[in-house]
């Protein structure tokens, strides 16, 4: 049987960490594009020298030839630039367009086949963008965001309750900025709604927003704390997590951003929401029941997110 073939657009440090989860997690092989091919090659031939050690098989190629591509099973795209500390996410637009437009033109050509993940900020309008730009189907293009914003929403759950963060799940809907929705009411402990645990005395509502709070501005925090570039091994393992339910068919429920027709009453935008990854990519859109307070943040994350939109349509025409 051939090994699972895994494209990953833009070889940084997210793109360098997602080859190595390739190999470590025995998840195929791996090409590692970037229009800087010297650094991408070397990134791969020091990946497979740990899989050597490591005991991993996994061929790790580094290119600048959207050739090489062909017949990709998956594509991760985090080609384009980070923010550094002072910029938000989406002062990184203008120039990160233009890197969708050449990555969405390389895709179409060479890998129209592949469930495609992009992570490139800003999250919500650059995935909208690459759909548009590659046409492939919009259950085949996803954002990695909620996985990794729920990652931290669980981890700081997790710290308060000082229990394992295997079993507190959480869900953070709506765009990737600060505008984001951490939803506390579908949050658990072992299937014990936060909420509940509140009642029972574990913590506070206090603790609980500045849990809410931190988790909004968590990507901005590690960004302060890096001084240069941004979070790159949680990003790397979430969009791992959504590649995994792909190629596995797991039809794990995760919270990503997805094209929306009708669904949470909006239509023709990406925005995250839970969603079933399996062998067709999007298998179902899940719509929850938001509570008021969850409902009307959902909205003004929403039109955060339109907002960018008709900033990426008035850069490029094509787009209209
Ligand atoms: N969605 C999320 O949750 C999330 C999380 C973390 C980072 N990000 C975003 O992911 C992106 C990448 O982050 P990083 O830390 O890996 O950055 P990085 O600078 O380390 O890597 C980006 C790579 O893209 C390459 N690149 C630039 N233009 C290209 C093009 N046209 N074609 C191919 N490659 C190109 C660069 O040469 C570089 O190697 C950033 O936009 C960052 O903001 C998103
Ligand atoms: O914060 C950033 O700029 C990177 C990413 O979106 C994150 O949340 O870590």
């Amino acid at each position: 049987m051939a090994r699972n073939k895994i494209a990953l657009i833009g070889a940084g440090m997210i793109g360098g960490t997602l080859a190595h989860l390739v190999g470590l997690k025995e998840l195929g092989d791996a090409v590692l594009f970037d229009i800087a091919a010297d650094p991408a090659k070397g990134k791969s031939l020091d990946l497979m020298q740990s899989g050597t050690v490591e005991g991993f098989d996994s061929d790790l190629k580094g290119t600048d030839d959207y050739a090489d591509i062909a017949g990709a099973d998956v594509c991760i795209v985090t080609a384009g630039v980070p923010r550094k500390p002072g910029m938000s996410r989406d002062d990184l637009l203008e120039i990160n367009l233009k890197v969708m437009k050449a990555v969405g033109e390389g895709i179409k050509t060479h890998a129209p086949d592949a469930f495609v993940i992009c992570i490139t900020n800003p999250l919500d309008a650059m995935v909208w963008a690459l759909r548009e730009f590659s046409g492939l189907p919009h259950e085949k293009v996803v954002g990695m965001a909620g996985v990794l914003d729920s990652a931290r929403f669980r981890l700081f759950l997790a710290q308060e309750f000082n229990v394992s963060v295997e079993d507190v799940t959480a869900f953070v809907l709506g765009g990737h900025g600060d505008t984001m929705v951490p939803v506390l009411e579908y949050s658990t402990v072992a299937g014990i709604p936060v909420p509940d645990l509140i009642k029972m005395g574990w913590s506070t509502q206090e603790k609980m927003d500045a849990i809410v709070d931190r988790t909004r501005k968590g990507g901005g925090e590690i960004v302060g704390l890096l001084g240069n570039g941004s979070a790159y091994y949680a990003p790397a393992s979430s969009a791992i997590a959504m590649a995994d339910s792909y190629l596995k068919d797991k039809r794990r429920l995760l919270p990503a951003a997805a094209w929306l027709s009708g669904e949470y009453g909006e239509s023709g935008m990406y925005v995250g929401v839970p969603i079933v990854i399996g062998q067709n990519g999007v298998e179902k859109i899940v719509e929850i029941d938001l509570g008021d307070e969850a409902k009307k943040n959902f909205g003004v994350s929403v039109d955060a997110v339109k907002e960018l939109m008709d900033a990426c349509k008035k850069l490029d025409g094509s787009l209209g």
